[in-house]
């Protein structure tokens, strides 16, 4: 008998295509499944669950009692109650390294976009305000290159932003993470700091962390009050890694010059949210990874990794290796 997977939004089509060959496959494209019928009587099948940022926590695990495996398309796992998986001897999976360049080109992207202002300039060409040869003070930037970057979460995306900075824009680079890198100092040039340093000496500031216990609101008021107040501010990470809040009126009151921001507190973010009124913030909708090609190869990690849980293969990136029992 075919095993029976949910398929949740999002695995490319020729991912999906493949799996739907050879097992049962419930798709869902709408994230507001969890209270749908429907869906707990898929559930209640299942032997692996793959796509992106399914809250999967103790309430739907008990409705999941055939459950073998979890992948994730994506490399942030925060979506997942990994005590409870694994209390449960259930696999849970993700998607790190294919997305790793893509993201650094999303959060330097968004740094230039920032410093530079190019959003609000689009906008002023295509409105017919570009009125004189020469565009006026007032919508000047600030420069990239040459200027400190402080990276907090050196990891696999750190360093590729650092790579981008160092190698690219002959940035200086500071760094705070659980752990002193030795390999990535001598690379990049890089010095290690404490938050708090890093805070106030960067010109930019990007933060890269997973969302854990301990990044929950790492950056709020205080933290912002510690920037420069030309600091330039971007988050690539979880939208609740910082204190929403507390960067807006941290740009209201100008302790912070600008903020570039893929992630928010709440996704789809609020149209009514401040953040979005301010012509010195530039956003994208949580699209760190969303290119064709990235995308692709993280439906095809995950869908190789679900296939080795189901087919009693160790899955590449389990995520608690404690569960494997050989
Ligand atoms: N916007 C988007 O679309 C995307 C966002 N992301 C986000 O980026 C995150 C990072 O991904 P990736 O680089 O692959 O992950 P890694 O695990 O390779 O890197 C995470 C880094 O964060 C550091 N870190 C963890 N906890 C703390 C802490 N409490 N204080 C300071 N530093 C900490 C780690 O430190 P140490 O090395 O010392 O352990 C590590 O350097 C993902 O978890 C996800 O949330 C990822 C992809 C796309
Ligand atoms: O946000 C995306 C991820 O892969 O994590």
């Amino acid at each position: 008998m075919k095993k029976k997977i949910i398929a949740y939004n999002r695995v490319e089509t020729p991912v999906l295509e493949d799996l739907q060959k050879k097992y049962d496959v419930y798709f869902y494209k709408n994230i507001d499944t969890k209270t749908d019928p429907l869906f707990l009587e898929h559930l209640s099948e299942a032997q692996g669950i793959i796509g992106l940022e399914l809250e999967v926590d103790k309430e739907l695990l008990e409705h999941a009692p055939h459950l073998e495996i979890v992948s994730n398309v994506s490399v942030g796992h925060n979506n997942l109650d990994m005590e409870q998986l694994t209390e449960r001897g259930i696999m849970a999976t993700n998607t790190p390294d294919v997305l790793t360049d893509t993201v650094a080109d999303t959060v330097f992207g968004l740094l230039i976009s920032t410093a530079r202002r190019i959003p609000e300039l689009d906008q002023l060409v295509k409105n017919g305000e570009w009125k004189t040869e020469a565009i006026e003070p007032e919508y000047f930037g600030t420069d990239v290159h040459h200027k400190k970057l402080g990276i907090i979460g050196m990891g696999r995306i750190g360093q590729a932003i650092a790579q981008r900075a160092h190698f690219g824009f002959d940035m200086d680079i500071l760094y705070h993470s659980r752990t002193r890198k030795p390999d990535v100092e001598e690379k990049f040039s890089a010095t290690y700091c404490t938050l708090d340093e890093l805070l106030s000496e960067s010109d930019f500031i990007c933060l890269i962390t997973p969302l854990t216990p301990e990044t929950e609101g790492m950056i709020g008021k205080r933290e912002f009050q510690l920037m420069k107040k030309s600091g330039i501010f971007i988050n690539g990470s979880r939208g609740k890694t910082i204190v929403e809040q507390d960067l807006i009126d941290a740009l209201k009151t100008s302790e912070i010059a600008a903020a570039g921001l893929d992630v928010f507190e709440k996704e789809p973010v609020n149209a009514i949210n401040p953040l979005l009124q301010m012509k010195n913030v530039v956003t994208t909708p949580h699209i760190g990874s969303s290119t064709y090609e990235t995308e692709l190869k993280m439906s095809e990690l995950a869908a190789h990794n679900l296939e080795a849980g189901l087919n009693g293969r160790k899955p590449p990136n389990l995520i608690d290796e404690s569960v494997w029992k050989t």
